[in-house]
């Protein structure tokens, strides 16, 4: 068994975690698992009405994640999940030993042109400052693999591959 088995992409919305996490899932051989599936349907309402969550609203929806992720850890059935975890209270829901975040960081204006870009998802560009004024990154000892987004999904997810290697081979 790996010594990392729950791998969770995380970032701002339009920074990639859908592209990557699959990508990445694909060619670990692992399962995936996409955090916008958690969402009740009221917070998928509400932010397509344009409306940020609150904390409220996403206390619950990161229980359902980390009892997704319990599950996965006694199945041993490795796996990778989507998950914006932009605050260090959220990670610290989810964080377990088995667990590692990787966290997509990219500036506003290049995620903006994505989002922008980017159609047929409840997900408004115009939310994306409220994304950021949640975001706490990821603090030194929180011990999370950070990658720039700038590239291709094939750069992103093979510098992901590459700075996790010893983390999902190790004993
Ligand atoms: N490295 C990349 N280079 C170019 N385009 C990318 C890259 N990564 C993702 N994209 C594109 O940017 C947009 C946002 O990506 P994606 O939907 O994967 O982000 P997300 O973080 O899952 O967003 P959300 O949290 O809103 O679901 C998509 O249209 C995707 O195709
Ligand atoms: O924490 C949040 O505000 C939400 O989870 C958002 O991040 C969305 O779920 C997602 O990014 C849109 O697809």
């Amino acid at each position: 068994m790996a010594k990392h088995s729950i791998i969770v992409v995380m970032g701002v919305s339009g920074s990639g975690k859908s592209t990557i996490g699959a990508m990445l899932a694909g060619e670990l051989g692992w399962q995936y698992a996409e955090a916008d599936d958690f969402h009740p349907v009221a917070n998928v309402e509400k932010m397509a009405a344009g409306h940020p969550l609150t904390d409220e609203d996403r206390w619950p929806w990161l229980h359902a994640i980390a009892g997704w992720i319990d599950i996965q850890i006694t199945a041993a059935d490795p796996a990778v999940v989507s998950c914006s975890a932009l605050k260090r209270s959220y990670r610290d829901l989810l964080r377990r030993p088995q667990v590692k975040f990787v966290y997509l960081q990219g500036t506003r204006d290049l995620i903006k042109g994505r989002l922008t870009a980017r159609h047929g998802h409840f997900f408004r560009a115009e939310l994306l400052d409220s994304q950021f004024a949640d975001l706490e990154e990821p603090a030194p000892d929180e011990n999370v693999l950070t990658v720039t987004i700038g590239g291709t999904p094939r750069q992103v997810v093979d510098e992901i591959t590459a700075g996790l290697n010893d983390d999902i081979t190790g004993d």
